[in-house]
């Protein structure tokens, strides 16, 4: 089935050999005249017909007669004898144009007039094509015996000269035929005009005329048309029945001869001198075989060298050879069949198509094989059918497979080419595509992955914090006084006080957040007032997420820091402004830059300190000590203090200046003994953190020690609780938090002392521990064995004393050393490895963002020190940080 594809290149081909085939029509015409000759010699020898004997003035003749041209008394002697052997035509292949010897001209005129049965030629010349008619009448003057010229004939040939036998030799002629042959332009002798023109006539050529006198033929009976001729009514010899012969012609009315083959090897040759010399009546010197009753004899000069033509068959083929072959042809009927235009063009695209077809073939050795293939087999075609005397176009079929072939492979290979890199490009394009798609995908899984563990572990910590919301809600209702206040704890005003940090359930708290919240987004000043613990900073921080605004939050405690670097502290100072400047520091305000600075006891900042302050809030700008340039800085300054800093005014402590300038927006927090539903929630909610953090099972306080909780004063408030409780949760025995638990008469008792000192365990319990490290000189394995225990307990005892002392000292390393040593001489020993300890516990507190981080990460690798001393752990991380981010 011919798919589109090669419906489309099949037509393509069979245009391209049109163009190339009409581009070159000489050179088509002279390959396809070869192929014919070809044809012609392939085919071999045709039977002649036997009614035409060809008599011929040979070599042999010469002998007998002499050269060339004989008397014409020997061609009167002919005519006669003929005549006597009942020949029934004699085509006269001889011009008698000119007068000879009187006598002999008549002699010969007798013999033709008796036979009656003499074609003789007439020589004419063809006009070439192009040429106007112009007729030459100068030879004109006898009439002529020939048909009238009807339409169909108006494109065969014009003769416009000609030259005549002699008139009285014509008068008693039965015919006369022109000689005249058309080359082909190679020279060759291949078709001849049966009829031409000349004035109002048409005149046959000599072999036609011969045949028409031979079928008993009339001129009306001879009908010349555009492709053919029609004769009607022809007589053959030994038949009774006329019959119509069509003979096909081309436009010009020439007809195709049908060599029957090479001279020598075809038609019944007679020699003159053997058909004079013994003229036996039904018999001829060449054999009683050879008789000439009833047949058509063609008398012609075949003596060496005289008049040889190029023939398909013979390059030297006699003249009269021509004739013969057209008698032949007329007679036998063989007539070389020429296919029409509109056939060879459907042939040339029925070939471009096959040959299309054939080249869809996926092998390129069997397109080889098969393009040879139908090559071969249409060559074989042609050449079979010209046995049949069909003429195939053989140039251009051949050159429809061939341009075909050829335009269909450089398309393929041009659409493979084309192919070829287009399926690489695509290739590389997909490979490109799946790595992406890959990477995409196994980055997507892997955010998968951490994302559904996050959520596994969301989930968990939701479920954890779920079921301890709900037993501390449970907890609380059971144990404490809260009732429906808990429910606030749902409210979006306390669950955004929450979500800051900020645990409560007092509504004056609340209050304070939401007129926070109201004056975040002004960038103008706010104090905050309250005690110490109250909460200050938490509000400071707050405040600044509230705000949105894009910079940092930095805090600074005045109170901490030494008074002579309180002002590079704030303002940052150049390299070299004071000993120990080693390079430039920006200073607080400018790290604060866009953000929020907190100075926290503000109270305390030195006089001449304040009008640098003061100076800095109006202008905005701040230079570094020890420099020149100034830097615009855009911060928001918090500053709190737990001072009454109006009466610090009034005392002229502080400057009244900057005191209205920093005290813009006041908020005063209240301290924790006047929120008691707070102290219950802060109860619960430390214990919750605290448990979790040293890993206790504790799910409860026990009345008495909330009772405890809610009459204590709280001076360090919420800072001074937290740590109560953390006590609590690290010392309590069962479940329960009891009062014994909190310590909170030795809190009250040491809130007096320069240091707190929380965590400080019972003296008794570590002395006596003390004593036997001591009494073992401070070696672990001898003190363990002393008590009966591992070298693990001792050693993670010893190092949580350490930790203890140090708290108990006031950060006084050789103050704690000394305390742990004791009288024995170990003080160095006690001092290194307090050190060491110390040194480890707070290695990495300076790089935690977060207090609380910080202390949690302490005690996770303090894990194996009793939990006993885990508050002073997180206090002593805890001061650290303080200093280190201070
Ligand atoms: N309402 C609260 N809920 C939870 N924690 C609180 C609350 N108020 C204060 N705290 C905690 O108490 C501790 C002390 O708070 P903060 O430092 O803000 O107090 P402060 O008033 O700035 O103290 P100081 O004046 O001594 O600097 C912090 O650990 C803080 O998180």
């Amino acid at each position: 089935m011919l798919r589109l594809r090669e419906l489309v290149l099949g037509l393509i081909g069979a245009g391209l050999t049109g163009l190339l085939l009409w581009s070159l029509p000489n050179l088509v015409q002279s390959w396809e005249w070869k192929t014919l000759d070809l044809r012609f010699q392939w085919r071999g020898a045709l039977a002649t017909d036997p009614n035409l004997v060809l008599i011929e003035a040979d070599d042999q003749s010469a002998v007998t007669f002499g050269r060339w041209p004989w008397k014409r008394t020997v061609h009167a002697h002919l005519v006669e004898t003929l005549h006597d052997q009942k020949t029934k035509t004699v085509v006269y292949d001889v011009l008698f144009a000119l007068k000879g010897n009187s006598l002999e001209d008549r002699a010969l005129e007798e013999a033709v007039k008796i036979a009656g049965n003499v074609v003789f030629p007439v020589a004419v010349r063809l006009m070439e094509k192009r040429k106007p008619y112009a007729p030459d009448h100068s030879d004109t003057g006898l009439p002529w015996p020939g048909l009238e010229r009807p339409l169909e004939s108006r494109r065969y040939f014009h003769a416009n000269r000609a030259i005549f036998p002699l008139a009285s030799l014509a008068e008693h002629v039965q015919g006369l035929g022109h000689i005249a042959t058309n080359r082909d332009a190679d020279g060759i002798i291949r078709r001849v005009p049966l009829l031409v023109r000349y004035h109002k006539q048409l005149v046959p050529s000599l072999a036609f005329q011969g045949v028409l006198a031979y079928l008993n033929v009339s001129p009306e009976n001879v009908v010349p048309g555009n492709r053919a001729i029609l004769i009607r009514n022809a007589r053959f010899p030994g038949s009774t029945v006329p019959r119509d012969i069509e003979i096909p012609v081309d436009e010009q009315g020439q007809m195709l001869i049908n060599y029957a083959g090479r001279w020598g090897e075809t038609f019944q040759h007679v020699s003159m001198s053997a058909v004079l010399e013994r003229p036996q009546p039904g018999e001829l010197a060449t054999g009683p075989s050879v008789t000439l009753e009833n047949k058509l004899a063609l008398v012609a000069n075949t003596i060496s060298g005289y008049d040889a033509k190029p023939v398909p068959v013979e390059k030297d083929f006699p003249g009269v050879g021509v004739h013969a072959n057209i008698l032949n042809t007329l007679l036998t009927g063989n007539f070389l069949k020429e296919t029409s235009t509109a056939f060879n063009l459907l042939l040339v695209l029925a070939l471009s198509l096959a040959t299309a077809q054939v080249l869809s073939v996926r092998y390129y050795a069997l397109q080889v094989v098969l393009v040879a293939a139908l090559l071969a087999a249409y060559a074989f075609t042609a050449a079979y059918l010209f046995h049949s005397h069909l003429v195939l176009p053989v140039v251009a079929p051949l050159a429809a497979i061939v341009v075909t072939t050829l335009w269909v492979s450089l398309y393929n290979a041009s659409t493979e080419k084309e192919a070829a890199e287009k399926m690489t490009h695509t290739a590389q394009m997909l490979s490109g595509e799946k790595q992406k798609v890959e990477a995409h995908l196994e980055n997507l899984s892997r955010d998968l992955t951490s994302q559904q563990q996050e959520m596994d572990a969301l989930q968990q910590q939701y479920q954890q914090e779920k079921v301890q919301l709900e037993n501390r809600i449970h907890d609380l209702r059971l144990h404490s006084g809260l009732g429906t206040s808990l429910n606030r704890l749902t409210q979006p005003l306390f669950q955004e006080c929450r979500e800051h940090g900020i645990v409560t359930l007092e509504d004056a708290v609340a209050e304070t957040f939401r007129e926070l919240k109201q004056v975040a987004p002004n960038a103008s000043s706010v104090l905050l007032l309250g005690e110490s613990g109250t909460g200050k900073e938490l509000f400071a921080r707050a405040l600044h997420r509230l705000s949105g605004r894009p910079g940092r939050f930095v805090a600074l405690n005045l109170a901490a820091c030494p008074e002579g670097l309180v002002e590079s502290e704030l303002f940052g100072h150049v390299k070299g402004a004071f000993t120990g400047a080693t390079s430039d520091k920006p200073g607080r305000f400018r790290e604060a830059e866009g953000g929020t600075l907190f100075l926290d006891e503000i109270g305390e900042v030195h006089a001449d300190i304040q009008v640098k302050l003061l100076r800095v809030l109006q202008e905005k700008e701040v230079q570094p000590v020890g420099g020149e340039r100034t830097f615009t800085v855009d911060v928001r300054v918090v500053s709190a203090t737990n001072k009454d800093l109006k009466a610090e005014m009034e005392v002229g402590r502080f400057r009244g200046d900057l005191y209205y300038r920093l005290n813009t927006i006041p908020f005063t927090l209240h301290p924790l003994r006047e929120r008691p539903k707070d102290i219950e929630l802060l109860a619960w909610h430390f214990m919750d953190r605290y448990k979790h953090r040293y890993g206790r099972n504790i799910n409860g306080i026990s009345k008495k020690a909330m009772d405890a909780l809610k009459a204590h004063a709280w001076p360090g408030n919420v800072r001074e609780f937290e740590n109560v409780i953390e006590r609590g949760v690290t010392l309590a025995d069962g479940t329960v938090i009891q009062e014994k638990d909190l310590q909170l008469k030795s809190e009250m008792e040491t809130a007096a002392a320069p240091k707190p000192p929380s965590g400080a365990r019972a003296p008794d319990r570590d002395e006596v521990f003390l004593d036997t490290l001591r009494r073992n000189q401070f070696e672990i394995n001898a003190t363990a064995n002393h008590l009966e225990v591992s070298r693990n307990t001792v050693a993670s005892r010893f190092k949580g004393i350490c930790f203890q002392r140090l708290v108990d000292s006031g950060n006084d390393p050789a103050q704690a050393a000394r305390a742990i040593a004791g009288e024995t001489p170990h003080y160095e020993f006690v001092s290194q490895k307090l050190d060491e300890y110390y040194q480890n516990l707070v290695k990495d507190s300076a790089a935690w963002e977060d207090v609380e981080a910080a202390a949690a990460d302490a005690l996770k690798r303090s894990r194996n020190v009793p939990t006993a001393y885990h508050p002073a752990i997180a206090q002593l991380v805890r001061d650290r940080f303080q200093q280190d981010h201070a």
